[in-house]
């Protein structure tokens, strides 16, 4: 059993990463902006990641041997008309991490985004040259270079449409997005033009835990096992959840007129965490069984 930090661990991922750890047996400390929002049986800390010596301090205090940096910010339209939040979230803050990991001696997994690539020609594998277009993205290609620079033989994952149930309060993922409307019987605009790598949420988590346990280093693809544009998998969904298919409406992404671009043709290869890692990237079929699955066990708790 190890000594684990996870930062982000109010967050989607994180939440279930420390959920997942304190499971295994593992001492888990979550690090997290403000006050605890999620239970557990994992200790919490409330740390600003954007201040090195404060990260400096809890990281020496705590002397973990692993950590798993989830935290970011994440909205991608808000890091395009804030960049300096953004950078001091994605890049100032890994680098913080990255460099109290090294002097604990700790081994860092850091979690970075398909959005690194410029979506000409996804799918991606690991050794793809990313070109990161925006904001979000170019502030999290800049954390994972930090992260290698300063913590030599870290892992970089990187992940896609990240999904789970339940959402973080305020804050839909994509997957709960179409469940909560749908669900409601109102249509959807679903872009046809972008190809992704939905990851159920607790399947990121778990190959997030596995790369700690082992102590990988190196570029990692840990998100869902199959690409497919946004229509599809919403249709997808729909199968699953017994919903109205016709109420998405294909659409363009360029229609919606978001403030940062977001590549295309992204999605992420899995063939490496397929092959090396015993969580393996699920499919698209199991990866709905399951959130269907905590969805509806989330409604009968009422
Ligand atoms: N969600 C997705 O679709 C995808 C996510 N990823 C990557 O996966 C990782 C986890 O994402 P996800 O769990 O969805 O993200 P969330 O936005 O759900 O959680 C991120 C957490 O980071 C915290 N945070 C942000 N800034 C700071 C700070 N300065 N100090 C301390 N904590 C901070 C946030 O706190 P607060 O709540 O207070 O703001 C938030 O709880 C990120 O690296 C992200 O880039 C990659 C691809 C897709
Ligand atoms: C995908 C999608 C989004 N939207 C809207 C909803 C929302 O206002 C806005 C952005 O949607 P999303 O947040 O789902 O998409 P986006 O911000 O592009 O999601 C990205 O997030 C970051 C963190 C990542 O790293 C990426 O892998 C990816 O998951 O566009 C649609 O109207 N139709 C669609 O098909």
């Amino acid at each position: 059993m190890s000594r684990f930090v996870v930062t982000g661990a109010n967050g989607l991922v994180g939440r279930r990463a420390c959920a997942l750890l304190a499971q295994k047996g593992h001492a888990v400390v979550g690090l997290g902006r403000g006050v605890r929002r999620v239970a557990g049986a994992h200790d919490y800390e409330e740390v600003d990641l954007t201040r090195e010596a404060d990260v400096a301090q809890a990281l020496s205090r705590l002397a973990p041997e692993v950590i798993l940096h989830c935290a970011s910010m994440t909205e991608v339209d808000a890091c395009e008309k804030a960049p300096e939040a953004a950078y001091a979230a994605n890049v100032t803050a890994t680098a913080a991490v990255a460099r109290g990991a090294r002097e604990a001696g700790a081994h860092l997994v850091h979690v970075s985004t398909d959005y690194v690539f410029d979506g000409a020609a996804g799918p991606y594998g690991e050794d793809a040259v990313p070109n990161p277009g925006g904001v979000y993205a170019v502030t999290k290609h800049m954390g994972e270079q930090a992260a290698r620079v300063l913590a030599p033989g870290c892992a970089i994952a990187r992940t896609a449409v990240v999904y789970g149930w339940p959402p973080v309060e305020g804050r839909l993922n994509f997957g709960a997005w179409l469940v909560k409307t749908l669900g409601a019987g109102q249509p959807v605009k679903l872009f046809e033009d972008q190809v992704v790598s939905p990851s159920f949420a607790e399947n990121v988590a778990a190959m997030l835990v596995e790369l700690g346990e082992r102590r990988l280093g190196g570029v990692w693809n840990t998100c869902g096992g199959t690409v497919l544009d946004r229509v599809a998998f919403g249709r997808a969904l729909c199968e699953v959840f017994g919903f109205d298919a016709g109420l998405i409406v294909p659409t363009k992404m360029a229609d919606l007129k978001l403030s940062a671009p977001r590549p295309l043709r992204s999605g992420l290869k899995t063939d490496k965490a397929r092959e090396l890692l015993a969580e393996k990237p699920l499919a698209l079929e199991e990866s709905l069984k399951r959130f269907h699955a905590t969805w509806r066990r989330a409604g009968e708790a009422g």
